[in-house]
């Protein structure tokens, strides 16, 4: 059994995180329900800032926020002292309404729009992560028109495939993401650099997610320092900023073998240190955005089992009380997760059964033939790993309300995110007024 962070078994033979026994959780709190261990999630954020520290490297940690983006999470992030990735007006403004530091804000996205262009500039946020020629455009218009200079990094595309599933990818040469190196990037860059309106501090790559092989990144560093090379010899620009995105990769199940945070440091520091002094180039301030090695681990959804059925010689089915509203990854990229059933954790008595959704969807299978203890209607499931890319990509499909989300640690649990009621599923819906039964019940 692998466990991370503060799960244990307690003395009810119940899965514990942070103090707090998981079947209490969920009679508490109902289930489907997503629990973060908050001492696991600051020890994540605290081993990327304290190996910078140790190395003696400058550096920005931004929290890679599309990962989960919850105004306590901002609060977290910033406690710890980290920066903040974002990605859309709505991210930026969970940072903006949870009093994040504007300065260590970075923008990112492939198609930012003028309004949320206009919000980040308004607010001084840190740092805009350029993606292509139209954006600069804009950027420089809205800022000149505003009076307004601003800070950016150009986003390139190194042309490497990282290891992981190709929807997952993002640093490939055809990617909708950043300037291709080869032949987009110098035009830009010397665009950027002559700008009024911008002051360009470096560049960016992120190559993919979930990636275990650091031959990417090495790769990818590899091909950006002959970028920083060339445009100091050729064209006397020099820049103190490297970006090389997330993507380090987490236990999902034993198939997985991360390395240690401090190892995914240390690592992609040596590179930088070995790339960029064998051509000569200052060591540059490097930037990072984990998303998933902080959050991922630290996040546990819990199910309430109901209907089963076994197709004789085929397959057991056991359904549970969410599914891929709340964690669409199965269904999107076949990933794999581990659980428990938290209420039997001293059964010994296992049955390969298969985890269903409860969306009218096949697809909608969260784990294919996993062991677990004789699971029973009214059992609590446990899915390890749940943390990243499962509420920020939930849905209402089937008009399911999305789950409450708690924090637990030193034996309390706090709600951080409550559960949507049926009301909030119908308070965008309007009737129109032509509607004969509307006028019916108003008139009522
Ligand atoms: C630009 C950028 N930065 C950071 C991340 C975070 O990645 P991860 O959650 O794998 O660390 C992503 C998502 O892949 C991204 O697109
Ligand atoms: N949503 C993806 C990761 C995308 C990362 C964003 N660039 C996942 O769950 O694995």
């Amino acid at each position: 059994m692998y466990f991370t962070g503060t799960s244990r078994i307690n003395e009810k033979q119940h899965l514990e995180i942070g103090g707090v026994d998981t079947v209490e959780l969920a009679k508490q709190f109902g289930t489907p329900l997503y629990v973060l261990d908050e001492w696991e999630i600051r020890r994540r954020m605290r081993e990327f800032v304290s190996t910078f520290q140790e190395l003696d490297v400058s550096a920005q940690v931004a929290y890679a926020s599309k990962a989960l983006c919850t105004k306590t999470l901002c609060y977290l992030a910033n406690e710890e002292g980290l920066s903040l990735d974002v990605v859309s007006g709505g991210e930026l403004y969970t940072a903006l309404a949870s009093g994040f530091p504007k300065e260590r804000i970075h923008f990112h996205g492939n198609n930012k729009t003028m309004e949320e262009i206009e919000m980040a500039i308004d607010n001084e946020i840190g740092a805009f992560v350029i993606d292509n020629f139209y954006e600069i455009e804009l950027i420089e218009r809205i800022a000149r028109e505003k009076g307004k200079v601003v800070n950016a990094l150009i986003r390139v595309s190194p042309g490497i495939e990282a290891h992981t599933h190709e929807y997952i990818q993002t640093g490939q040469e055809d990617s909708k993401f950043g300037f291709n190196l080869i032949d987009q990037a110098l035009q830009a860059t010397e665009r950027v650099y002559h700008s009024k309106q911008i002051k360009l501090l470096g560049f960016h790559f992120h190559i993919g997610s979930q990636i275990f092989d650091m031959n990417g990144f090495d790769k990818a560093i590899e091909r950006v320092a002959d970028f920083y090379q060339l445009l100091k010899e050729q064209f006397q620009m020099e820049f103190s900023i490297l970006n090389t995105g997330g993507g380090f990769g987490i236990h999902y199940t034993d198939e997985d073998q991360p390395l240690t945070i401090r190892s995914y440091v240390q690592t992609l520091v040596e590179m930088v240190q070995k790339h960029f002094t064998m051509r000569n180039l200052a060591f540059p301030e490097i930037w990072i955005e984990p998303g998933r090695s902080i959050i991922g681990e630290a996040g546990t959804t819990l199910y309430t089992i109901g209907s089963n059925k076994t197709i004789p010689h085929i397959r057991k089915y056991v359904a549970v009380d969410g599914g891929m509203m709340d964690n669409p990854r199965p269904a999107l990229y076949q990933a794999k997760y581990d659980a428990v059933i938290a209420n039997k954790m001293n059964n010994n008595h296992k049955e390969k059964v298969s985890i269903a959704g409860k969306a009218c969807e096949s697809g909608d299978m969260l784990i294919w033939d996993i062991e677990l203890s004789q699971p029973e209607p009214g059992d609590i499931l446990a899915v390890f790993s749940t943390g990243a890319y499962n509420y920020s990509m939930a849905s209402n499909y089937n008009r399911v309300p999305r789950p409450a989300m708690v924090l637990v640690g030193d034996g309390k649990a706090d709600l951080i995110v409550r559960r949507e009621t049926y009301d909030d599923i119908i308070q965008y819906d309007i009737v129109p007024e032509r509607f004969e039964a509307k006028k019916a019940i108003q008139s009522k």
